[in-house]
């Protein structure tokens, strides 16, 4: 296996790894759960982040590689988790968050289709699960939630890249995020979700052009990020409710995650705005990390202010 680093677009062996090292060495911060197995039997393993403590405490979720080609979104969370723990003790922001919270860390949502971008077709976005009746392998797990389920801005379509799946949660990746979510919604009060690219702030709802009951709270709390985000490199992000600021999608998990309850719902997409696209050189993953970093402190802020 390859070395890993925190510069690298790491294969999923070698991000398995490290979380299991991760987990080991720092058994006072950190714990891992596998929280199910992907249609090609990788076992999808959930980092949980904060100082231990006998209680459930509240929490962020944060997951990375839906899209198996965004290759920027994995790499942000293992970032995520060194700078946590790096700094856990010494930045009073990121000490507090994690004595006062649980940040619940999912590397790669989609492994198989992450494997698969690696090792077949770099340009793969769905995940690898095969319906009987048609040759096109893959269903979208961004229109596989049921959120809206398949109404719009999706394809009933097995071989359309915006497949929403036979049923909502027909895919068992979806299924196991969604019920360890729902098993946890009572103490989940965010939930970041990681895409590339085009350099977006999105936030419900994306099935509709219906405002959410929270858009103004969610809209400055966007506008925040954002803001922080470019104060480090100048990078110039959007934010908007999804539908208006990028395109009409059903079945995504920020829209299932808010009508569930969890207020604080945002999908990131990461830089850039198409010179590489999805193709980000890795000269480019420590700055995108980096302004990234403090768009999602500003939104774990102001969740602890309003705990
Ligand atoms: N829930 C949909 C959020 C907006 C669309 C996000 C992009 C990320 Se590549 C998509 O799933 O098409
Ligand atoms: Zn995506
Ligand atoms: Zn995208
Ligand atoms: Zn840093």
């Amino acid at each position: 296996k390859e070395l890993h680093s925190y510069t690298k677009y790491n294969t999923w062996d070698t991000v398995l790894s490290w979380i299991n090292s991760i987990a080991s060495s720092n058994p006072s911060l950190v714990s891992k759960q596998v929280i199910g197995n992907t249609f090609e039997g990788r076992p999808m393993t959930l980092l949980k982040l904060g100082k231990s403590s006998g209680t459930t405490k509240p929490s962020i979720f944060l997951d990375c590689g839906i899209h198996a080609r965004e290759w920027i979104s994995p790499a942000f969370c293992q970032w995520f988790v060194k700078e946590a723990l790096e700094t856990y003790g010494s930045d009073s922001q990121m000490t507090s968050l994690l004595d006062q919270m649980d940040v619940y860390v999912l590397p790669v949502f989609n492994i198989d289709g992450y494997e698969y971008s690696h090792t077949t077709n770099r340009m793969w976005r769905k995940t690898r699960s095969k319906l009987s009746g048609s040759s096109c392998l893959g269903t979208d797990p961004n229109r596989n939630f049921d959120a809206g389920w398949c109404t719009v801005g999706a394809s009933s379509n097995p071989c359309s890249e915006t497949f929403c799946g036979s049923t909502p949660e027909s895919e068992i990746e979806v299924k196991n995020v969604a019920d360890f979510i729902r098993k946890n919604k009572s103490s989940i009060k965010a939930y970041l979700t990681i895409h590339s690219y085009s350099q977006l702030l999105l936030f419900p709802y994306s099935y509709s052009y219906n405002l959410a009951a929270d858009h103004s709270e969610l809209m400055s709390v966007a506008q925040g990020a954002s803001a922080a985000l470019t104060s480090l490199y100048g990078t110039r992000y959007t934010s908007g409710p999804g539908a208006s600021t990028i395109y009409l999608a059903a079945g995504g998990s920020d829209d299932w995650a808010y009508d569930l309850g969890v207020k604080y719902s945002y999908t990131f997409e990461l830089r850039d705005t198409g010179y590489h696209g999805f193709l980000l050189p890795e000269s480019q993953i420590k700055p995108t990390c980096e302004e990234t970093m403090l768009a999602v402190k500003y939104i774990a802020a102001h969740v602890q202010k309003n705990l």
